[in-house]
């Protein structure tokens, strides 16, 4: 049998799966992590902690498996994006906690370089809208924060890298200093175009090069781990960054091919293939992952609050005890009966970037049970995707290509088959969910198993992927696009502009 092993290293927790060449999960573990909030607006990691908690997942799910080292033939990364981590290069310690991709210390930075009138360059080279989301402001807030880094940076003796770059440097003993294009892309210091880190951004954000991992595509051999890590050698050849890594385990490799993920928050993505292409409608421009020198792009669209909304039901609210009674309580109500959720609790995402939007509940009567409401909440992450989905399918028509016609979906919240259905209903386009929904992991196994000769193209992985069940659309297009009308109607009461 033929094994691969996938790291993932997620923002709640490290989870690490051993698959089989044909996809199929062999052994899970998963840890997790403490989330640091030493403010309002701020989030962090301890580096130390991620790295301990990956090793140790890594070695359960061998032991799970009844594996050994050499029993795997690769080693794929897949990890959350964009939170920035700076170490010293000669001790291997992180000089500050990692700071974590929602954190918004990065914005009155942000807000300057707006102001200042780079946001158009800035786009037009990293495919990014400027936002404290991305590395590149918080990289240059480490610098300017913390006692002596500047100096030390200068004088070449530190390390940036986001948490793929981490994990590496670790399991090779501070060998390797690499990261991918994927994850480079989320940096706001990487020309996309060009597949190199970019001198004038470097230049505006005060950010010394030599701080930079090397950058490569994202099947290719990055090292090996050192054998006291998992018990013997092992080569890392793949790493994606987790929403690039999802849309590859999805084996969307060609321009119009879309999947959702439907965790916390929902992470679009539709790949556009070889063209470099930003967005009309709202969303930004990403390196998909790439199995060889020529790049691949995708469009991205994300929604802050997707399964999180059900939390707040669960949490807020006290309307369910657990996540998965929300659709028993929607489904004991035909519909929404007209009232609409809008759970723009930390603002609203793409398309409409709208940070200070808050959340609405609207178009309640006497009769509204709290059953309408978790319905209409169910509801408001499919409302929510489906905007996306229209922007991104604008995009692709004005670049001449055709709307996307399908999406796969994947994600904690993609067991909801009423959301599922409603999706499809909303979209008017098949949603398919596949047998295998841990797909972020599986990009990352798939992409080191292509450097690993598991694969020998794209063909052979594509063969693996198989739908367990397809959501049709069933409501008339009448019916769907009245719904999305008082959608955006909603979204404009809950909105503070
Ligand atoms: N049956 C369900 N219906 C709708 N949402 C669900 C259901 N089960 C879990 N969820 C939501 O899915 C999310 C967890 O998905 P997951 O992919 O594990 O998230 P993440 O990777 O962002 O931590 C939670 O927000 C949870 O509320
Ligand atoms: O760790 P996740 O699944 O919440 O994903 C985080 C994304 O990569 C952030 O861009």
């Amino acid at each position: 049998m033929t094994y691969l092993l996938a790291l993932d290293q997620g923002t709640s927790s490290s989870r690490a799966i051993v698959f089989d060449a044909q996809g199929r999960i062999v052994a899970m573990a998963q840890r997790e992590f403490r989330q640091i909030y030493p403010q309002p607006g701020w989030v962090e990691h301890d580096a130390d902690e991620i790295w301990e908690t990956q090793l140790a997942v890594a070695r359960e799910v061998l032991s799970k498996a009844s594996l050994k080292a050499a029993d795997v033939k690769a080693l794929g990364i897949t990890n959350q994006r964009e939170t920035t981590l700076v170490w010293n290069r000669r001790t291997g310690r992180p000089i500050h906690h990692a700071i974590v991709w929602q954190d918004r210390r990065a914005e009155p930075r942000c807000a300057e370089l707006r102001e200042q009138g780079h946001g158009a360059r800035i786009q037009e080279k990293t495919g990014l809208v400027v936002d404290a989301y991305f590395s590149g402001t918080k990289l240059q807030w480490i610098l300017d924060h913390v006692s002596g880094a500047r100096e030390q940076a200068e004088r070449g003796e530190l390390a940036f890298g986001t948490i793929d770059s981490w994990l590496i440097w670790k399991l090779t003993n501070g060998e390797v200093h690499v990261t991918d294009v994927s994850n480079a892309s989320r940096t706001m210091l990487f020309n996309v175009r060009e597949n190199r880190w970019d001198e004038e951004l470097l230049a505006l954000l005060r950010i010394p090069a030599s701080m930079l991992p090397e950058v490569k595509p994202s099947a290719h051999a990055f090292g090996q781990a050192a054998p006291e890590h998992l018990g013997g050698a092992l080569v890392i050849g793949g790493i994606g960054g987790d929403q690039q890594s999802a849309l590859f385990g999805q084996a969307c490799f060609e321009a119009g091919m879309a999947k959702n993920t439907y965790g916390t928050g929902c992470f679009m993505l539709m790949h556009t293939g070889t063209r470099f292409q930003t967005s009309a409608n709202g969303l930004i421009t990403t390196s998909a992952a790439q199995i060889d020198a020529t790049p691949r792009y995708a469009l991205e669209g994300s929604v802050f609050i997707g399964g999180a909304v059900v939390q707040w039901l669960r949490d807020g609210l006290n309307a369910i005890k657990a996540s998965g009674e929300v659709q028993g309580l929607a489904e004991s109500v035909p519909d929404a009966g007209g009232v609409m959720f809008v759970p723009a609790f930390t603002g609203l995402g793409a398309p409409y970037w709208d940070a200070e939007a808050r959340g609405a509940i609207v178009g309640l009567t006497r009769g509204s049970t709290v059953a309408h409401i978790a319905r209409a909440a169910l509801e408001s992450i499919a409302f929510q995707s489906a905007a996306l989905l229209q922007a991104m399918s604008r995009d692709a028509v004005a670049a001449g290509g055709a709307p996307v016609s399908e999406l796969r979906v994947d994600g904690g919240a993609c067991v909801n088959d009423l959301l599922m259905q409603f999706q499809a209903d909303l979209l008017g386009i098949p949603v398919v969910r596949p047998k295998v929904i841990e797909t972020t992991a599986l990009g990352a196994a798939y992409l080191a198993g292509l450097t690993a000769g598991v694969y020998g193209n794209l063909d052979d992985i594509g063969r693996n992927w198989q739908a367990e069940r397809v959501f049709r659309p069933t409501m008339s297009r009448d019916r769907a696009e009245a719904l999305m009308a008082n959608w955006e109607r909603a979204v404009r009461q809950a909105s503070a502009r």
